[in-house]
C-alpha cells in the first residue's frame, strides 16, 4: 500500500436532484471528472427538472446526522463540499459535524434559491448559514445570495459585487469565489477573494440555456482538486476552463427542455464533440479513426507530456517541427481560404490561418527560438499530403484532409483538462490543448465538413474519407516522430519548459 489514498475522498452534503443536472448528482459527476472518489450525504429531496422544483422532502435533521456519522465514523474525509440545506435545523446538524470533524478543505455553496427561483433554503435559515460559512474555507455565492449573506442590494456591477466579496471574506474569514454567471454582457469571470486580496479568473460567457447546476458543480469540483493539492488560485482557473467547456457541450445532452445540465464527463468522452448525429460526416470519420486514435494515446511523447515526463529535448524538438509544419499548415489554411464557397467559410479559414500563426509566435519562437533546424522526414511528407491536396483545387477533399490537426488537438486538449498543473512542466502547453476557444473552433471545423460533404458526390466523399484518413496517420506519426527522431543530450540548453510563461 502507498501512503497516500489514489484519489481524494470528497463528500457532498447536498440536495438530490432526480434529473440529473444540480445536487449531489452534479457533485458526484463532478467529483469523478477530476479524479475524486465521491461520497453524498443527502440533505432534502427535490422533485425537480430542468424547468421546475416541484417540491421538496427533507429527512429529519437527525437522519442528516446519522449519515455523516456514518461517514466519518469509518471513512477519512480528505474535502467536503456542503450545498443545499434546506432548514436551519438541518444547517445546525452540518455545523456542529463540521466544527468536530474539522475537514481540511471545507467548500460551502450557500445554495438558497434555484435558478428557476424557488427557494431551497428557509427565510429563517440564512443566519445559520452565515455562521456556518466561517467554519469553511471557501465559500461560493452567487451575485443573489453574495448580496444575502452581507445583508445588501444584489450588486450592480462586477466592482460591486468584488467588493461585497471583500466584505463577506472579512467577516467569515473564509475565501469566496464571487462568481460572474449572473452578470450581463459578454464575459463571465470569477474572482478569488481572500480578505482584501482579489485573484481573478476571466472567462467568456457561454450563451446557452445549459447552465442549471453550475454552482453545485464548481464547488464539488474546487473541493476535488484543493484535496488533491492545488492551490486554490489554480484550482479555480482549472476548474473554470473545465466548466466552461461543460456548459459549451450541455446542449448536446439533449436533456430536458428547460434550463439543461452541463456536460460534467465530456473531457472523458473519448468521442469529440462534433456532430453525433447519425450520418455526420466528421462523425464517421472520426470513429473509423478509433484504431489510429489509440495509437496516439499510446504514443511514449503524448504519455509524457500528460504525466510530464516527457524529455525537454524531445518537446523542443517536436516545437521545432510543429514550427515548419504550421506554416505549411497556415498556407494550407489560407488556401481553403480561397476555394471556400461562402464568405462564412472563407472567414472560417482566414482566422484559423491566423491562430496557426500566432501559435508559432506565441508559443514556439518564444521557447525554441528563430532557429528551427530542418523539417524532419514525417514532417515533409505530412506537408506534402496537406498541400497536394490542396493543389487539386477541391474544396471538400482539403476540409477533409486539415480536419485531423483541429480534432486530436482537441481530443487532447480534453483529457488533458483534469491533469493537475500546479509543477508540471508542461502545463502551459496542456492549456494551450485544452483553450476553450480552440475546441469550439475544432466544433466548427467539424460541422464545416459534416456539411460540405452533405453535399458532395460519392467520389467526393471517398476523396474526402481518404484525404482525412491518411492526415489522421501523419498526426500520430508526427508525435512518433518527436520521440524517435531525437537524440537526448544533457547538454542542451533551451529555455527549460519548467520556467516557461
Ligand atoms: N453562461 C455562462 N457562460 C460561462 N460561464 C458561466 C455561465 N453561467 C455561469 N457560468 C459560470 O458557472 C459558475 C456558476 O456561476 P453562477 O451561475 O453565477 O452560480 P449559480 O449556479 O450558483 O447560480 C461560475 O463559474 C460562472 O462563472
Ligand atoms: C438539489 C439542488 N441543489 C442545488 C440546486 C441549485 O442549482 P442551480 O442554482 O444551478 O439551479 C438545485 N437546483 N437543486
Amino acid at each position: 500500500m502507498s501512503a497516500r489514498p489514489s484519489r481524494p475522498r470528497v463528500l457532498a452534503i447536498a440536495g438530490s436532484d432526480p434529473s440529473g443536472g444540480a445536487g449531489i448528482q452534479a457533485d458526484l459527476k463532478s467529483i469523478a471528472a477530476f479524479g475524486g472518489y465521491g461520497m453524498a450525504a443527502i440533505t432534502a429531496l427535490t422533485a425537480q427538472n430542468t424547468r421546475a422544483v416541484d417540491g421538496v422532502h427533507a429527512p429529519p435533521a437527525e437522519f442528516v446526522a446519522d449519515q455523516l456519522r456514518a461517514v466519518s465514523d469509518d471513512i477519512a474525509v480528505d474535502a467536503v463540499k456542503i450545498g443545499m440545506l434546506f432548514s436551519a435545523p438541518i444547517v445546525e446538524v452540518v455545523a456542529d459535524w463540521v466544527r468536530r470533524t474539522r475537514p481540511a478543505v471545507v467548500v460551502l455553496d450557500p445554495v438558497m434559491i434555484s435558478t428557476s427561483g424557488h427557494r431551497l433554503l428557509d427565510a429563517a435559515a440564512e443566519r445559520a448559514v452565515l455562521e456556518l460559512a466561517s467554519a469553511a474555507h471557501l465559500i461560493t455565492p452567487n451575485l443573489d445570495e453574495l448580496a444575502a449573506l452581507v445583508g445588501a442590494p444584489r450588486a450592480a456591477s462586477w466592482s460591486d459585487a468584488l467588493d461585497q466579496g471583500r466584505r463577506l471574506s472579512r467577516q467569515t474569514g473564509a475565501r469566496v469565489v464571487v462568481k460572474g454567471g449572473h452578470l450581463a454582457g459578454p464575459s463571465a469571470p470569477d474572482a478569488l477573494v481572500d480578505g482584501d486580496d482579489v485573484y481573478e479568473v476571466p472567462g467568456e460567457r457561454v450563451e446557452s440555456r445549459n447552465t442549471h447546476g453550475t454552482g453545485c458543480s464548481l464547488s464539488a469540483a474546487l473541493a476535488t482538486v484543493r484535496a488533491d493539492g492545488a492551490t486554490w488560485e489554480d484550482g479555480l482557473v482549472r476548474v473554470k476552463a473545465w466548466l466552461t467547456a461543460a456548459i459549451r457541450e450541455g446542449e448536446r445532452l439533449w436533456v430536458g427542455s428547460g434550463n439543461g445540465p452541463i456536460d460534467h464527463l465530456h473531457a472523458l468522452d473519448p468521442r469529440t464533440s462534433a456532430d453525433r448525429e447519425n450520418g455526420s460526416w466528421a462523425r464517421s470519420a472520426w470513429d473509423r479513426g478509433a484504431a489510429v486514435r489509440a495509437d496516439i494515446l499510446a504514443v511514449a511523447f503524448v504519455r509524457g507530456m500528460a504525466d510530464g515526463s516527457l524529455h525537454r529535448d524531445h518537446w523542443a524538438e517536436y516545437l521545432r517541427q510543429d514550427a515548419h509544419y504550421l506554416a505549411g499548415y497556415g498556407r494550407v489554411l489560407r488556401r481553403l481560404a480561397e476555394l471556400a464557397p461562402t464568405t462564412d467559410d472563407r472567414a472560417f479559414w482566414a482566422a484559423s490561418a491566423e491562430g496557426a500563426d500566432l501559435e508559432v509566435e506565441r508559443l514556439h519562437r518564444r521557447i525554441v527560438g528563430e532557429d528551427v533546424g530542418m523539417p524532419a522526414p514525417v514532417t515533409v511528407g505530412y506537408l506534402d499530403h496537406l498541400e497536394r491536396t490542396a493543389a487539386r483545387g477541391d474544396y471538400a477533399e482539403t476540409v477533409a484532409a486539415v480536419l485531423p490537426c483541429f480534432t486530436v488537438y482537441a481530443d487532447l486538449g480534453r483529457r488533458f483538462a483534469p491533469i493537475e498543473r500546479a509543477g508540471h512542466p508542461y502545463a502551459e502547453w496542456l492549456d494551450a490543448y485544452g483553450d476553450p476557444q480552440f475546441l469550439h473552433t475544432s466544433v466548427l471545423a467539424e460541422s464545416v465538413a459534416s456539411r460540405v460533404a452533405d453535399s458532395a458526390s460519392h467520389e467526393q466523399r471517398r476523396a474526402m474519407e481518404r484525404a482525412h484518413d491518411v492526415s489522421l496517420i501523419w498526426e500520430r506519426d508526427f508525435f512518433d516522430e518527436a520521440w524517435r527522431g531525437t537524440e537526448v543530450s544533457s547538454a542542451y540548453t533551451a529555455t527549460d519548459p519548467g520556467h516557461v510563461g
